[in-house]
């Protein structure tokens, strides 16, 4: 990876030289308006970033999926998918109301509304009450490059351009470099710097933040940019601002190369943002009125919703979640959608069968919020939760969230901290896994991903699924889930766990809108055979490829849960 980093490197600075030579021998100046262009502005200002892989990495998934097809995979992780997919709370609102008020609501960052033609609700039986916004791109944008007069550029972080590539604007901490003279209300061109793998393990951009572009060819941070402009906006204030201050709009984005409207602030609590695969998720579990169902790695909130708002919100959906945080979220989500069947917890999932005989949901006071208190076994309703409060909280955390600089958490609800609960008193167990989410896109980088590092991945998925296992009742149903395109993560799950208890069954999904699982076997480069699924299973599973269905990568099995005593 890194070699062939420092080799792509090579061969643009050889380029650079040669054709700097060639202008030199020839006479030209660089004030000459023809021969400023060391590289073709077309070439240089489109979108086409390369995402890098750990070589062993992309080894492992060349063999799974062939070279072509990895190809587009990668290819695909590149770009947002074209369109966004909201959920709307059908518990408060209506599909039609949300279609109506979105063509009424001027937004996106363009300032022009959503017309009839991009909005559609979603043709899949059972899922009208799932609205797709369509975005456009990829865009040429025209970056006005005069040979002369060269653009002013901004050069942002990766996690500020993979979040201003699904509609967000550039945000000051996500800004590292900037021409100079930038003064507020210029133009200027948008680009990305991808991290690098740099000696000592660690990943950085090489880039100072505060640095000045100079303009010039000579200036490394400025000519490497092909194929990393995302597109073109307007500062908000000048670059002495921009690194100065803590927070706030650095550049309001007009031109994007991916267009894909914003619901920031938009209809909250009648409509939620979200994959559609995690939206088919809920609908595997098919959870019913009246039951208890347990959704382990619960934060932020998105699936716990959409399985209480598929319960018509009666029955009990304990969500629970790890970090203290986090559990806050999915209460302010929880209480923002109105929904009064979640309870929350914190719970650390590989400990999630008690121990010691519990009752119910037995719960102690969990110290690490400033302002927790001791209330034990109580239910989060909408009333717990001041709701000007948690809309107000969430603002807030949306702000600071922004470009990837951190959660500024607001505590206002309680957090229980949960011993475990009794085994088999679960009707129905999510395990929405933590994972190397390298389904996840637009995606920039790829390679901090190692073997290792994937393989830790599936052992901790397994110690998760051998606790899931055991608080799902004989009868119940279990799903696992993913968002990534590892199948070492995914079908090799499901082998290990049709493998090792007898009583789990793969059970059809509904609806089924995802691709077959990958069926065979692959020995990794460390001679370590991976099992996956065996003919005959792989139409139980559910993909989401990338790179066919314009969704995130995403993986759902569905377990039956039989006779444990066999
Ligand atoms: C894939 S995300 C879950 C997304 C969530 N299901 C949703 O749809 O909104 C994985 C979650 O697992 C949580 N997590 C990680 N390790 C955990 C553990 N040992 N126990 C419980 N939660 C854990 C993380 O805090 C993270 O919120």
């Amino acid at each position: 990876m890194q070699l062939r980093t420092i080799a792509a490197n090579c061969r643009s600075t050889q380029t650079l030289i040669s054709r700097r030579l060639q202008q030199l021998q020839s006479g030209y100046s660089t004030q000459n308006s023809e021969s400023y262009p060391l590289m073709d502005s077309s070439e240089r200002y489109c979108y086409n970033p390369t995402l890098h892989w750990n070589p062993q990495v992309e080894e492992y998934f060349i063999k799974a999926y062939g070279a072509d097809h990895f190809s587009r995979i990668s290819n695909a992780l590149t770009r947002p998918s074209s369109y966004s997919c909201l959920r709307v709370n059908i518990l408060k609102t209506t599909t039609d109301a949300v279609i109506e008020k979105l063509l009424s609501i001027q937004h996106g960052t363009d300032g022009k509304g959503i017309n009839n033609n991009l909005i559609h609700k979603c043709p899949i039986p059972g899922l009208d009450y799932v609205v797709f916004v369509r975005g456009t791109g990829p865009h040429e944008i025209d970056y006005a490059y005069a040979p002369e007069q060269p653009v002013k550029e901004v050069i942002v972080s990766r996690k500020c351009a993979e979040a201003v590539l699904r509609g967000a604007q550039v945000y000051v901490p996500g800004v590292l470099a900037c021409s100079a003279h930038v003064e507020e209300g210029d133009s200027v061109a948008v680009s990305v710097a991808i991290e690098q793998h740099v000696p000592g393990g660690k990943w950085g951009t090489g880039i100072t933040r505060g640095i000045v572009l100079q303009g010039l060819e000579t200036d490394p941070q400025y000519f490497q940019r092909k194929g990393l402009y995302i597109g073109q906006g307007t500062t908000m204030m000048s670059r002495a601002g921009i690194f100065r201050v803590l927070q706030g709009v650095a550049i309001s984005m007009s031109n994007r190369v991916f267009n894909l409207p914003s619901f920031n602030n938009v209809l909250e609590g009648d409509i939620f943002l979200q994959n559609l695969p995690s939206i088919i998720v809920a609908h595997a579990l098919d959870p019913q009125k009246g039951e208890r169902i347990l959704d382990m790695c619960a934060a932020p909130g998105g699936k716990t919703t959409a399985i209480a708002m598929l319960m018509r919100d009666e029955g009990e959906v304990v969500a629970a979640d790890r970090s203290h945080n986090k559990v806050i979220d999915v209460q302010n989500l929880a209480a923002e959608m109105g929904l009064k069947s979640i309870v929350t917890c914190k719970l650390d999932a590989v400990k999630s069968v008690a121990t010691e005989k519990v009752s119910d949901i037995d719960v102690t006071e969990d110290t690490s919020s400033s302002k927790s208190c001791s209330i034990v076994k109580e239910k989060l309703n909408g009333n717990m939760l001041h709701k000007e409060n948690v809309v107000s909280n969430r603002r807030k955390d949306k702000d600071s969230i922004k470009n990837g600089i951190g959660k500024n958490h607001v505590s206002g609800g309680r957090v229980e901290k949960s011993k475990g609960f009794a085994r088999n008193s679960f009707d129905r167990v999510l395990l929405d896994a933590p994972c190397s989410a390298l389904g996840l896109r637009p995606r920039l980088l790829a390679g901090e991903e190692t073997l290792e590092s994937l393989k830790s991945h599936k052992l901790y998925q397994r110690k998760m699924f051998d606790q899931a296992v055991q608080l799902v009742r004989p009868g119940g149903v279990l799903v696992y889930s993913t968002c990534t395109i590892n199948p070492g993560e995914n079908e090799a799950l499901v082998r290990y766990a049709l493998d090792t208890y007898k009583f789990l069954s793969l059970a059809p999904q509904h609806p089924r809108v995802g691709g077959p699982g990958l069926v065979g076997r692959c020995e990794l480069s460390d001679g370590y055979i991976e099992e996956w699924l065996r003919p005959g299973e792989e139409e139980l599973v559910q993909r989401f490829d990338p790179s066919t269905s314009d969704t995130i990568g995403f993986f759902i099995a569905k377990f039956n849960v039989g006779c444990k005593d066999t």
